[in-house]
């Protein structure tokens, strides 16, 4: 049998490539910083903090810059005595209304051991006490909630909390929020009166290119792999596909470490071009399964539909005709079907997840129209199905179309 035998030839600190690893300087986000400084700046000047919200795609440095940026903040106004400046930062991912984030950031304050239940209080008794303990801690108080659109259409906290100073409800602590989200919908959907505080000011983090992507990379690949593990060209192929497809750094940076355990698991000495193309198909592959999970039936069957109709060679369609598929689908499953306008939203939200992109036509006077295509291996799209929907006969029927189509 085999044993655990420590490998090290490839990776000198993996964790350089992870999620939890703090970079010890961020690169190519220069302007983002100048202007996320001059945002920052009232609290060093000991006025009360502008709001900020700060958007853009996933894995752009949203979070890295802010953690780099309140950890220097703090530093620098240590020296100032009349700053008494402190940080809460939760993730809002599982906090889904203004109630459940305001429970949190009570909890995040009091002590282990005095922390309040998660249900059972009206809402209001739960901002008031914390507003009590924001009181407590007093003078400067930035409020950092990540992944902010989860709180959903119940945002009223983000309402009340930027307004408590003026209403009376805080006396002693000065409250700025810094909103951060990858949802582009979330900021139009917001009431006006939210987005006019929260977004006080607004930062945009746009999506790497790739010669940004290759220097992120490069600096990682300095802490993370060995010497003369890469072969040459590994660097520049991970950057320039995460740009084409995301413009991630993280992308960029799982395709590195991703190539590197395959290189590792295979005993090679050098990561390789066709280690990160390997790497390259695990990752479509996950995304899709991910993207899945969050679908319900009939977004699946949305899926299902532009995956029958690329297996017929006819994509990018319109929706019209997917639409027309999409019946025929629901038909000969037994399920009912949707109107059209929600299979529009469902194919929406498979685009926002990457897995479908949409080409806009324009047709003059009588408005534009989108045509949909898989932005995923047709075979990524037709496992990920075949996990979740259980039609083994259509899935065989759409197979074995696309071979057709292939042979001819
Ligand atoms: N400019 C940069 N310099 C160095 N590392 C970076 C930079 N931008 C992003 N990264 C790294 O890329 C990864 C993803 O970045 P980050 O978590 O900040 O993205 P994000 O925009 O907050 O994404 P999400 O919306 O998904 O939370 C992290 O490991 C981060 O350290």
């Amino acid at each position: 049998m085999r044993r655990f035998e420590r490998k090290q030839n490839i990776f000198t600190n993996k964790d350089a490539l992870g999620e939890s690893y703090k970079p010890e300087r961020i690169q190519e986000r220069d302007d983002e910083i100048s202007e996320y400084m001059d945002a920052l700046q009232p609290v060093v000047d000991g006025w009360e903090p502008n709001n900020v919200f700060l958007y853009g795609n996933t894995g752009v440095g949203k979070t890295a810059v802010t953690e780099f940026l309140l950890e220097m903040l703090l530093e620098d106004v240590s020296q100032y005595d009349d700053v008494d400046l402190s940080v809460i930062s939760i993730n809002c991912k599982t906090l889904n209304s203004s109630y459940q984030v305001a429970v949190e950031l009570v909890n995040e304050l009091r002590p282990p051991g005095a922390e309040i239940s998660s249900t059972g209080y009206p809402q209001q008794t739960v901002f008031k006490k914390l507003f009590q303990e924001l009181d407590d801690v007093g003078g400067t108080i930035l409020i950092v909630l990540d992944e902010v659109d989860s709180i959903g259409e119940r945002d009223e906290l983000l309402y009340e909390l930027p307004r408590a100073r003026s209403n009376g409800k805080l006396e002693e602590a000065k409250v700025g929020l810094v909103g951060i989200s990858n949802d582009f919908k979330f900021h139009d959907q917001l009431d006006p009166r939210v987005q006019d505080t929260l977004c006080e000011r607004e930062l945009h983090f746009p999506p790497y290119q790739a010669p940004e992507l290759q220097n992120i990379l490069e600096s990682r690949a300095d802490v993370a792999i060995a010497e003369d593990a890469c072969e040459e060209g590994v660097l520049n192929l991970c950057a320039a596909l995460a740009a084409r497809d995301s413009g991630s750094a993280r992308q960029a940076l799982d395709l590195l470490r991703l190539a590197g355990e395959h290189a590792e698991n295979n005993d090679d000495s050098q990561i390789t071009l066709d280690h990160v193309d390997i790497a390259r198909q695990k990752l479509e592959q996950e995304r899709v399964v991910e993207g899945m999970r969050e679908l319900t039936e009939n977004g699946h069957f949305a899926l299902l539909a532009v995956v029958s109709k690329a297996a017929h060679d006819e994509t990018p369609c319109r929706m019209r005709d997917l639409y027309q598929e999409y019946l025929r689908l629901c038909n000969s499953a037994g399920i009912d079907p949707l109107a059209q306008r929600s299979v529009h939203n469902h194919l929406s939200d498979l685009r926002m997840l990457g897995i479908l992109s949409a080409e806009e036509n324009r047709t003059g006077s009588r408005g534009n129209y989108y045509s949909y295509a898989l932005d995923v291996p047709f075979s990524s799209a037709m496992e990920a199905l075949s996990d979740v929907l259980a039609l083994d006969s259509v899935l065989e029927e759409i197979r074995r179309t696309a071979q057709q189509a292939e042979a001819v």
